[in-house]
């Protein structure tokens, strides 16, 4: 009994000084930015400004918008923030972002995101590193060409029959229509075409391979957001435990999938305009740029990781903006009829086919799909890291090496100073007038720089494609099931919205 009091005694002494402990070293780190007299917004212990994206309560990109608006009130052109007691700069001026993102990129080439080198699929392009990310970037850069979006317009368009088919199916059913798994399922279809060379058939076969690795990839739980939250903090400690954010049997699927298909087209001699096909190129032919990068060959292992990005960072991304923009449509009656009857006007000069030709002259297609990027990004902001000490122009401040910084696009987004009345879905937003009189770095769904989307050009040539095809032959309209008002998800990899969104669809 003496002793068990004893061992209490003293385990609660340990506890207590653990904790006191704790709490100084956390208090302490929270002075960072008040030392350099950097304006912030008081960080709470232990997850600093970003506890409610930790505790599954809000979606990130939601709480960094909250710090955008609340400093921007208070006049700072940006601000130090706190993810747990890691220290994050965050500009808030559009000349300061411009320059982090372009003009002194040299200083911000890396993301500050984990890099768990025993990950299998993780050693690619949007998580490599200095030298090895320019070399990669370079040799991938030519397979992104409007010439090769242009080639792969094809395959992609081929996608279209099965959509008009589920579609057709879906009406005959006399019920509203979950969109948001109709154009999940196209993009499937797209992307697994044109990066895997496979027939995914996510649209033809409710329980397609395909469709259920996509949602293992972005329907996380909140423990796998909170998981993948750490990781982005804590690298090393991470990596040193060898956490994964990617669910083993993902991994894989997709390398069984790519390794699979590679074997059969060098086996017998098979050639197709996808992505799949320039990999292997880069893989068996390095191209030959003396000075450009390192020359060498693409290994196995590094075609499967930058055929799963194709995957991972186009997917959900594409099939959420052509949701958002069919919600959008359907609760603007007015706009939706304009852009149909643009497009029906454009397709009477294309001999009535949506091509790639057609798809360019749509202009007010363009301005919608503009339009529901600003108001609803998939990637509400953007993260890099200071590699280099940075002295931040015009201001008495200098960003040490290893620092991250995060850009709130969603709070540049809604901010009036740039788009008067954002809460309104108004594709005149960009309009040539508004767009020329409008700072540069106001629109930012694809981020800016030598670092910027790879994929832009392709994913938004998917969705202006099913876009185009679905507002042509149908009408749509919400159905009262949708929750409304519309809510961002708490957890994911992308912003989207809550539950399903239900539109009725009448044939035209
Ligand atoms: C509507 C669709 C898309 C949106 C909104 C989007 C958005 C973004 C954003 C915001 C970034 C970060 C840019 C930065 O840090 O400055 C990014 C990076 C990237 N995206 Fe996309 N993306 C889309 C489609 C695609 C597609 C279709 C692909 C591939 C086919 C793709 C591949 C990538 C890759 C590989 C990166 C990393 C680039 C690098 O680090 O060099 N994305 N994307």
């Amino acid at each position: 009994m003496f002793i068990t009091n004893f061992i209490t005694t003293d385990l609660i002494a340990l506890f207590v000084t653990l904790a006191v402990l704790f709490v100084s070293y956390w208090k302490w780190t929270y002075k960072y930015w008040q030392k350099r007299n950097v304006p912030y917004v008081q960080p709470q212990i232990p997850f600093g400004n970003l506890s409610n994206s930790f505790k599954g309560k809000e979606y990130i990109g939601v709480s960094l918008k909250n710090i955008y608006d609340k400093m921007k009130l208070e006049g700072s052109k940006h601000a130090g923030i706190y993810m747990f007691n890691k220290s994050i700069y965050f500009p808030i001026d559009l000349d300061f972002v411009r320059n982090i993102i372009t003009k002194d990129f040299d200083h911000f080439v890396d993301r500050d995101f984990h890099s768990n080198k025993k990950e299998p699929l993780q050693g690619h392009l949007g998580n490599l590193e200095g030298t090895e990310w320019r070399n990669m970037r370079t040799k991938l850069t030519p397979a992104f060409t409007s010439g090769k979006m242009k080639m792969m317009f094809q395959v992609m368009a081929e996608c279209q029959k099965d959509l008009l088919t589920k579609m057709h199916e879906e009406c005959l059913k006399n019920k509203p229509i979950d969109i948001k798994d109709v154009l999940a399922r196209f993009t499937t279809n797209v992307i697994g075409s044109c990066a895997f060379g496979l027939d995914c058939k996510a649209l033809e076969d409710e329980n397609s391979e395909f469709r259920n690795c996509g949602k293992q990839i972005f329907e996380e739980t909140k423990f796998e957001t909170f998981k993948r939250l750490l990781v982005m903090t804590f690298p090393n400690i991470t990596a040193f435990f060898n956490i994964w954010t990617i669910r083993k049997h993902v991994v894989e699927f997709i390398l069984h999938i790519v390794e699979n298909t590679i074997e059969y087209r060098e086996k017998n001699n098979t050639n197709r305009n996808d992505f799949l096909q320039q990999m292997i190129k880069l893989k068996n032919n390095p191209p030959r740029n003396p000075g450009e990068h390192d020359g060498k060959p693409l290994t196995l292992g590094e075609v499967v990781a930058q055929c799963f990005v194709f995957f991972a960072a186009g997917f959900e991304t594409s099939s959420t903006l052509m949701s958002f923009a069919l919600y959008e449509l359907a609760k603007h009656q007015d706009i939706q009829e304009k852009l149909r009857v643009e497009i029906n006007s454009v397709l009477d000069k294309h001999d009535k086919q949506i091509t790639y030709d057609s798809i360019q002259d749509m202009k007010y297609l363009g301005q919608v799909v503009d339009e529901t990027l600003r108001k609803h990004p998939p990637a509400p902001f953007l993260n890099r890291k200071c590699v280099k000490e940075y002295k931040v122009p015009g201001e008495d401040l200098v960003i040490e090496k290893g620092i991250g910084v995060m850009i709130s696009v969603l709070g540049i987004h809604y901010d009036e100073e740039y788009y008067p009345n954002p809460t309104q879905f108004n594709p005149d937003h960009f309009s040539d007038e508004n767009k020329n009189s409008r700072h540069n770095f106001a629109y930012l769904p694809f981020g800016e720089g030598p670092r910027n989307c790879i994929g832009m050009r392709f994913g938004l040539l998917l969705s202006k494609l099913g876009l185009a095809c679905l507002i042509k032959n149908y009408k749509f309209s919400i159905n009262k099931k949708t929750l409304e008002p519309l809510r961002y998800k708490k957890n994911g990899r992308v912003l989207a919205a809550e539950g399903e969104i239900w539109l009725n669809a009448q044939k035209i």
